[in-house]
């Protein structure tokens, strides 16, 4: 008994130790392989150096002599450099034969996900998922263990905010405009899908209102399908310029229906409107959502809204350009705050609209003065033409949120801040050093391909 016993034990011993062996050998494998592509990679490098130099050096030759290297006074030279060239060449095929097997051979690695068992992971829907709110969501949502399949045209949306993803088997990117109808299975829809600064949804406005118009019915067509739940990303626009304030949802708001905004205000008031009618006449689970103005890293270079403005013009120690007086107020919140509130808003009861946005409210010229002591420079401010029908005050009332999903941002200005202008800094030196390696005719500099936008007043601060 004693020796069966003795056995069992032995054995479990011997199976553990071979299987910690077993991974911690898949581990070195990687690594050694991973520092191999690195070493084969770099050698690559320098012999493609080498034969562009010899390539570089025939071509001059055979620029002096018409009738080619062959009746070159330095032929002797010549051969040797042909030869070398054909040795570097053959050399090069067999660096890349070699990147290419450890490439294969080497997994991707993707930020560790939670595992949900069948029961509990959903299959999840964002529109826009490529966006800037979009891909933060992505996030969120793979890294909470469920599919998700991304819906984008790359209107506004990049591929690069969520490559990171690309080839993990719980995510699918799939490039399409909603404006079409998209049949698939899923359980969840965010309806991001829309472009949201003023200069890109005033830069197409049939295109923005077909989005939130036809784009909509499409959603909430599938969703009614399918027996999915839909989150439509609504906005504060739907409050126009208004005249009660800070906003409630209550508020029936005030707006310019054939202003150059309503495209986008009245757009996204028709896209509330569908969701009603779908929830009364066909049954189908609503969520509404009020974005408040939200900024964070991933925002494009060229959003054109002002937070990305601002910052920008201050690192490249640029005037920071406020459109009218700058007494004009607004409250931001952080990217990750919203999120948060989205997810909550999706798993809530309530199915009435909900403000998401910051309370803490800043006249945009103080904003400017904020953003320039943060970033450091010495910028000064410049006042230019305000924008036609630009709502003058803008602060949630998120009394609602706080009651109904238990939600408040957390992120304060001053730390949601530095993290964007830490990521703008990035991007300032990823961009001037693609400038750098873009091709450019003599003719033409690249000061000539994009000038800068002009300003009409000009008042230093
Ligand atoms: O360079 C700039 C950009 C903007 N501004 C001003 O800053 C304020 C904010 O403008 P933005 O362009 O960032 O965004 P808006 O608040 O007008 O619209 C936004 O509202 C909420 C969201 O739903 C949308 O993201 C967007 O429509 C406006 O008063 C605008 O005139 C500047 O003074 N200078």
């Amino acid at each position: 008994m004693f020796r069966i016993y003795n056995g069992v034990k032995w054995m479990k011993i011997i199976i553990c130790s071979a299987f910690c062996a077993t991974i911690a050998l898949c581990v070195y494998h990687n690594w050694v392989h991973a520092r191999e592509v690195d070493m084969l990679e770099d050698s690559a490098l320098k012999v493609h150096r080498k034969s562009r130099h010899y390539r570089d050096e025939l071509s001059y030759q055979e620029s002096i002599t018409d009738g080619g290297p062959e009746n070159l006074p330095g032929k002797m030279k010549t051969d040797e450099n042909i030869l070398d060239l054909e040795e570097a060449k053959k050399k090069i095929r067999e660096l890349e034969m070699r990147i290419k097997q450890l490439e294969g051979s080497t997994t991707r690695r993707f930020p560790d996900v939670k595992f949900l068992n069948y029961r509990t992971r959903k299959r999840i829907l964002i529109t826009g998922g490529a966006g800037f709110v979009g891909s933060h969501l992505v996030d969120q949502l793979m890294m909470e263990g469920h599919e998700v399949i991304v819906v984008d045209n790359f209107f506004t949306g990049r591929k690069r905010n969520v490559e990171h993803w690309i080839g993990h088997e719980n995510f699918e990117l799939i490039h399409h405009d909603i404006v079409n109808p998209l049949f698939i299975e899923v359980d969840e829809i965010y309806h991001l899908a829309s472009p949201a600064s003023p200069q890109h949804y005033m830069f197409n406005p049939v295109k923005t209102i077909k989005t939130n118009t036809v784009g909509t019915i499409n959603m909430l067509g599938l969703a009614k399908r399918v027996g999915a739940r839909v989150l439509i990303a609504s906005t504060s626009e739907v409050y126009g310029d208004p005249e009660v304030h800070p906003q409630p949802e209550t508020y029936w708001g005030h707006v310019n229906p054939i202003g150059p905004r309503a495209c986008y205000d009245e757009g996204k008031r028709v896209s509330e409107s569908l969701s009603y009618a779908y929830a009364k006449q066909e049954k189908v689970q609503v969520r509404v959502a009020r974005i408040f103005n939200t900024y964070g890293p991933r925002m494009h270079m060229n959003d054109g809204r002002v937070v990305s403005n601002f910052i920008l013009q201050a690192l490249r120690n640029e005037p920071i350009t406020i459109y009218g007086h700058g007494e004009q107020t607004r409250s931001f919140q952080y990217v990750s705050d919203l999120v948060e509130g989205l997810v909550s808003l999706m798993a809530s009861n309530y199915s009435m609209p909900v403000n998401l946005g910051n309370p803490v409210e800043y006249a945009i010229k103080d904003f400017a003065i904020k953003i320039r002591d943060l970033v450091g420079g010495n910028s000064h401010l410049i006042y230019s033409d305000a924008v036609e029908d630009d709502p003058q005050r803008r602060r949630p009332n998120i009394t609602v949120a706080r009651k109904q999903l238990n939600w408040q941002p957390k992120v304060s200005l001053q730390q949601g801040l530095k993290r964007t202008i830490d990521f703008f800094h990035k991007e300032l030196l990823r961009s001037s050093h693609s400038n750098r390696n873009m091709f450019q005719p003599p003719e033409m500099s690249l000061d000539n391909a994009f000038p800068s936008e002009k300003v009409s007043k000009t008042v230093a601060n």
